[in-house]
C-alpha cells in the first residue's frame, strides 16, 4: 500500500475506535493523573480493561506487566496509553494473518458465517472488490435463501463489483445453491467463490444444522473445500461474540475471524480478548460501509488505535 493510502487507513481506523480509545484514554487519565502505582490504582486499571471488553485474562495480564515494572513508581497516563499499545499489540500479532486465497484450487471457496446482521452480507460483497481489484475472477454464492433483502443486497454488491451472483429463489435449498455454485465455478474458471449464508442465532440447533449440511455438500463437490470458513462478528455485541465463536466453531471449522462495526462501538476492546481466548486469526476489520471500510487486519496500527496513539 502507499504511504498516503496507508497513512487515510490509520486515520479511518483511529476514527473507527474513537468510541472505544476515548473509553479507555478518559479512564486512564482519570486513574493516573498525579498518582503513585499502588494496589488501588492497579484494580482500578484492570476494571478499566475489563469494562472496555478486553476480557479478564488481558486485564490480569496487564495488570501484573504494570506491577511488575512501576510499582509504587508514579505513571503519567501517556506512559499507559503507550504500555497498553505495546502488550496489546503482542497479543494480537500471532492472530493477525492475512486472508490468503490459492487461485490455484479453480475456485478457492470461502465459506462466510455468522448470526444475523453480523455484517456477512457487506463483508462478502467487500471481499469480492477487493480480490477483484486484485485480478482474480471472483463470483459470489447468495446463499441466505431466507432473506430476498440479502439476494438483493448481494445482486446489488454484483453489480457495483462486476462479479456475478448465483441466486436462487426464496427459501430455496442453500446447500443446492452453493454445489451448484462451486460446479458453475469451476466450470467457468472462477478464482475465488464467496457463498454467503443465512443469519443464524447460535441457539438455533437446527440452523446449525444446516450450516453442516452446508458444509457436507460443498465438501462432497470439492474435498478439500471449504477453504476458508470466515466468521463474521459484529463489535457491537461485545462479550456475546464470545459464544458466537464457540457454537459456530462446533457447527462448522471457523478458520478465521472478521469483526465488523467497530466504528459503531466502544467495545472494539473484544477483539483483544477474542485473540488472546481463541487464538483464532483475524483476517480483516470493518469500520465502516463502504467498500474502503474493510481492511486487512494490522496488529500494531489496531493497538495504537485502541489506545488512542498515533501510528
Ligand atoms: N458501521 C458499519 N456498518 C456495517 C459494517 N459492516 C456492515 N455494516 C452494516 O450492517 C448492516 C448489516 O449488514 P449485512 O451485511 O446485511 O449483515 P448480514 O450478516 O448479511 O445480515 P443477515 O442477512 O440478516 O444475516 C448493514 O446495514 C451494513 O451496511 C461496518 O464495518 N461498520
Amino acid at each position: 500500500m502507499s504511504e498516503e493510502g496507508k497513512k487515510s487507513w490509520f486515520a479511518r481506523l483511529k476514527d473507527g475506535l474513537k468510541r472505544s480509545s476515548s473509553k479507555l484514554t478518559t479512564g486512564i487519565a482519570d486513574i493516573f493523573t498525579k498518582r503513585r502505582l499502588d494496589d488501588d490504582a492497579l484494580e482500578e486499571f484492570e476494571d478499566l480493561l475489563i469494562t472496555s471488553d478486553l476480557g479478564v485474562t488481558t486485564a490480569a495480564k496487564l495488570g501484573a506487566e504494570l506491577s511488575r515494572t512501576r510499582f509504587d513508581k508514579e505513571v503519567d497516563p501517556a506512559e499507559v496509553q503507550e504500555f497498553i499499545a505495546t502488550e496489546v499489540a503482542k497479543i494480537l500479532e500471532p492472530v493477525a494473518k492475512p486472508l490468503v486465497i490459492d487461485a490455484t484450487k479453480k475456485p478457492h471457496v470461502i465459506l462466510v458465517v455468522g448470526v444475523n446482521g453480523s455484517g456477512k452480507t457487506t463483508t462478502i460483497g467487500k471481499l469480492a472488490k477487493t480480490y477483484r481489484d486484485q485480478g482474480l475472477k471472483v463470483m459470489m454464492a447468495a446463499g441466505d435463501t431466507f432473506r430476498a433483502a440479502a439476494v438483493e443486497q448481494l445482486k446489488v454488491w454484483g453489480e457495483r463489483t462486476g462479479c456475478p451472483v448465483i441466486a436462487r429463489d426464496t427459501g430455496a435449498d442453500a446447500a443446492g445453491l452453493a454445489f451448484d455454485a462451486i460446479d458453475q465455478a469451476k466450470r467457468e474458471g472462477y478464482d475465488l467463490l464467496l457463498i454467503d449464508t443465512a443469519g443464524r442465532l447460535q441457539n438455533k440447533a437446527h440452523l446449525m444444522d444446516e450450516l453442516k449440511k452446508i458444509v457436507r455438500v460443498i465438501h462432497k463437490r470439492d474435498e478439500t473445500a471449504p477453504h476458508d470458513t470466515l466468521l463474521v462478528l459484529d463489535a457491537t455485541t461485545g462479550q456475546n461474540a464470545h459464544s458466537q465463536v464457540e457454537v459456530f466453531s462446533e457447527a462448522t471449522s471457523v478458520t478465521g475471524l472478521i469483526v465488523t462495526k467497530l466504528d459503531g462501538t466502544a467495545k472494539g476492546g473484544v477483539v483483544v480478548a477474542l485473540a488472546e481466548k481463541f487464538g483464532k486469526p483475524v483476517h480483516a476489520i470493518g469500520v465502516g460501509e463502504s467498500a474502503e471500510d474493510l481492511r486487512p487486519f494490522d496488529a500494531k496500527s489496531f493497538a495504537r488505535s485502541l489506545a488512542g496513539l498515533e501510528d
